[in-house]
Order: structure tokens, then sequence, then C-alpha cells
């Protein structure tokens, strides 16, 4: 004899039937209404012309979500050979020419059906600056000669121009927060440094400083709902290579044809000229006036009489303001930390001093047997996949980089850890680029944008389990039906 299973009765087995079909089709629509459309990307190409060379960037983002929340990322970055575009003051047309290869390859990497409507824009900084004060028409002819050749792509040009310092300070902070995701959520933001090879940036807020002392180094945002109060400031000719320059020059003006040159290795030589030494704004002002056509520059390899030189490039005695960095030029309290970032990583990546959290002393000291390793040596352990150019200068480089944090912006041993020497944010590389696109496309919302209140997998979730609880509670309200069916014994 078996008892017959009272849930298999012909009414539970139709509910069932129906309420599985219900709560399918329930999720099934849930998740199709709320999917993101199939991925559709909109693109985006930068190009920096920096001083040393010109890199293009493909930003990417959703199609549907291009006004909102912070989706940009970096797709693609391609590094334009040989030098940067104000290196072609006297052949404007090689300037334009030059970038072809890397804009060949963004007509390959972005769909060409977005070609149209993707926005190219070119922004320069300190090396154009450079050349637009030394020659304001060669500077112009460069100019026309990379929008002529920009406009033969297929893209939607936006125009081609030098970044104030100003812009490239705070644009570099804007991207660093923005691929942190810090500005969407109101969090406490991250300093900018950047260096390259002509100017230098930092930007950072400090809360408790008073902008007016110095309306030039303050720029207000307001992003996401949020106000920012952003210090920022741009040293033309504190970039490493224009650095470099005037250390030279201050060394070469006390005369002798030959140098010893404390940052760079013992048994390093090499004859310099001396018109392209000078063949900057930042030191052509220094320029002895019987100079012969070359000197000789050789490598001393010490560290404490480099940082002297590179100290002695350094104003730090006027300041008309409550608190100044260096050359006169105000900076409140340094607050938060800082992603220090393109020429700082380079080198520090190189000289293996990217750990903060190692006592400052002990960086210098690393340093100071790098610097005291002699040339030979150096090149036989690195010459193989570094270029010599960047070899030689990594003792000064790096001396410059722990000067200008120390005795430049006033970090100290204890708040050198708060900065950390960063390449990438999440595959973005950090840099102005970014900020200034998303600012010249309108992409962060002043406003804090209307979002649902539950993101789309949580909300799936809450009415599959709504669903589910509203079955079992109907399966158990139809319970008591059930026993008195079973109550009638079955005989065979
Ligand atoms: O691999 C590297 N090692 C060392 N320095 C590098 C490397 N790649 C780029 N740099 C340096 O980074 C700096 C980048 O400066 P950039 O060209 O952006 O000038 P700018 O920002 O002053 O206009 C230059 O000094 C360049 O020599
Ligand atoms: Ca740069």
């Amino acid at each position: 004899m078996k008892e017959k299973n009272p849930w298999y009765t012909p009414l539970t087995i139709i509910i069932t039937v129906i309420g599985v079909i219900a709560i399918v089709a329930l999720v099934t629509v849930a998740v199709l209404q709320n999917r993101p459309l199939l991925q559709k990307y909109k693109y985006g190409i930068v190009l920096d012309a920096g001083s040393s060379h010109t890199a293009l960037y493909i930003y990417q983002w959703p199609a549907e979500k291009d006004n909102n929340t912070g989706r940009v990322e970096q797709k693609h970055s391609c590094k334009v050979t040989g030098k940067g575009i104000s290196s072609y003051a006297a052949q404007p047309e090689k300037a334009g020419m030059s970038l072809t290869e890397c804009m060949q390859e963004a007509e390959m990497v972005v769909p060409a059906k977005r070609h149209s409507e993707t926005p190219l824009y070119l922004g320069a900084t300190a090396g154009m600056r450079l050349l637009n004060i030394e020659n304001r028409s060669a500077s112009d002819q460069v100019f026309q000669a990379v929008e002529k050749a920009l406009q033969s792509f297929p893209f939607s040009y936006q125009g081609a121009r030098i970044l104030s310092g100003q812009e490239e300070g705070a644009f570099g902070w804007v991207t660093v927060n923005y691929l942190d995701d810090r500005l969407k959520q109101g969090l406490e933001t991250t300093g900018a440094l950047d260096l390259g090879g002509a100017s230098t940036q930092i930007s950072f807020v400090s809360h408790d400083y008073d902008i007016s002392e110095s309306p030039s180094n303050s720029m207000t945002f307001r992003l996401y709902g949020n106000d920012y109060n952003l210090y920022t400031h741009s040293f033309l000719c504190y970039g490493k290579d224009q650095v470099l320059r005037m250390a030279l020059a201050k060394q070469t003006q006390l005369g002798p044809s030959t140098i010893l040159d404390p940052c760079f290795h013992p048994g390093y030589t090499t004859t310099r000229n001396y018109s392209s030494l000078y063949d900057s704004p930042c030191v052509s002002g220094r320029r002895p006036r019987e100079a012969p056509t070359n000197f000789s520059h050789k490598g001393e390899g010490n560290f404490t009489k480099c940082q002297e030189v590179v100290k002695s490039l350094f104003n730090t005695t006027a300041c008309k303001y409550s608190k100044c960095s260096f050359n006169g030029v105000f900076q409140p309290p340094l607050q938060g930390p800082f992603g220090a970032f393109s020429a700082y990583y380079y080198v520090m990546n190189f000289l293996n001093l990217t750990d903060t959290s190692i006592h400052l002393e002990t960086v210098k000291n690393n340093l100071a047997s790098y610097c005291a390793t002699p040339w030979n040596q150096i090149k036989q352990m690195h010459l193989s996949n570094v270029k010599e150019k960047y070899l030689a200068e990594y003792c000064f480089s790096g001396t410059y980089i722990l000067t200008l944090l120390t005795e430049g912006y006033n970090f100290t041993k204890e708040t050198y850890s708060n900065i950390k020497f960063i390449k990438k944010i999440k595959g973005s590389d950090a840099g102005w680029t970014l900020g200034y696109m998303l600012n010249l496309t309108n992409m962060i919302p002043a406003e804090a944008p209307d979002s649902p209140p539950l993101p789309h997998a949580g909300y799936v979730s809450i009415v599959t389990v709504i669903a589910v609880l509203l079955f079992i509670l109907l399966i158990l309200s139809l319970r008591p039906v059930w026993p008195r069916c079973s109550k009638q014994p079955q005989i065979v």
C-alpha cells in the first residue's frame, strides 16, 4: 500500500508550472529591460604635444552614458616617433608629417562608422610655450602645419592650442581624481604632481587657505555636486630637461672649458656645444659673452654636491605671501595624498625608488650610491635596454626630483610617504589629456546625476527574491486543502 503524495494533486502541479513560468518571465523581463544596450562605444582622441615627444590617446565610453557616470577609459595610446613638435621650428611641415603614423593607427582603432563623430584635440605644453616666447611666428607655423595634417583625417577635428600651465596642472588633477572615482563620490581628493621636460606642475585641494592671496593660482570647480577649490602652479623651465640646461649653464658660467659635474657618473665624458645648450629662453640670459664653441662635460658622481647645484636653482628667499614654494610663488600648506606621474614615475621607477614607505634618508643614500657608480658599470648593466641619453641623466633627474619635492614644495621626511609614484590608474595613463577631453566634451556634470537607488544586479536580485517568496506563500496558503485528501486510507 502506498500513500498518495499530497503534492501531486493536479491543482498543485498546475499552480507550480504557472508559478515557475511566471517567475522566469518576470526575471527575464527585468533583466532584459534593465540590461545596458549592447555595448556600443563612443570615442575621443587627444594628442599630447609635449616638449620631448607627442603621444596620442584614444578614449572610449559606453554610448548611452556619455553625460554622467564616470566610465571613460583609455582604449589605446601611440607614441609619435621623433621629438616634440616644438623641435620642428625650422621645418614646420615635418611637425605635421610626424603625426601620420599614430593618426593612421587611430583610424584602425576607432570603428569606421564612428570616425566622423569622434572629436580630435591637440594640446601643446611647455615646449610650445617656450617656442612661443622665443619665436612667435615659428610657433604659429608649427600649429598651421599640425592643423593641416590633422584635418586630413576623417575625425571631428576640434583644434590645436597651447594649454596654459594652470590648465595643464588642473586637468592632470581632474584625470587622477576621475580615474580614482573620487569626484563622483565626493571623497577626499588626491593632489597631482606632473614632471615634464620643460615644465612641472603641482595641484592640490587645500581646505584652509585663502584663495584671494594669489588668485592666479586658484581654480574653482563644481563637479558632480561638489565644490572644489584647487591650488595649482606650473613652473616653466623646471621640467627636467630645462633644469638640466640651467644646471649646466650655472656650472659653465664659472668659465672653464671643462666642467666636472657631480650629477653625472664618474668616468662619464662628452663634448657639448655651447650654442645648443643656450638655445632656450630658460638659460639664454646666462650665456657667457666669449664662450668657445664646445665644452667638455665630465662626471664626478657626487649626490651631495649635485644637490647643492640643484638647490642653487631654487630661490627660496623672496616671498611676499604667507607661504611660498620657491621663486616667490605662493603655495598653501600641502594636504592629502599625492600622485606623481610622467617623468616622476619614469625616473623613480628606473631607480627602483617608487616605494615611498622607505625612509627619505635611505632613498637619498641609495641614490647617492647610484650616482657614485662608474659610468662604465652603469652602461654594462643597462645600455642594452635603456636609451643612453636617459641612462646618463637618471642620477641628475633623481636628485632633481628629491630636491624639488623637499626644498621646492616642502615635503618632509614625514609627508614624503603621502606621495605615490604612478604611471597608470585602472589602465589609463595619468596625465592632463583625459581631464582635458572630459572638460571639453562636458562629460563631468556640475551636479550629481540622478541615479536609480539600486544598482542593476541588486534590483534584479530583489525582484527575484520577492517573486519566489510570493510563490512560496501562495503554495503554502493552499496547504490546508491537502491533509483532507490524504486522510482516506487507500486499500489495495
Ligand atoms: O623612459 C623614460 N625615462 C626617462 N625620462 C623619460 C622617459 N620617457 C619620457 N621621459 C621624459 O619625460 C619628460 C616628458 O616631458 P614632456 O615631453 O611631457 O614635456 P612637457 O610636459 O614639459 O611639455 C621628458 O623629460 C622626457 O625626456
Ligand atoms: Ca607632459
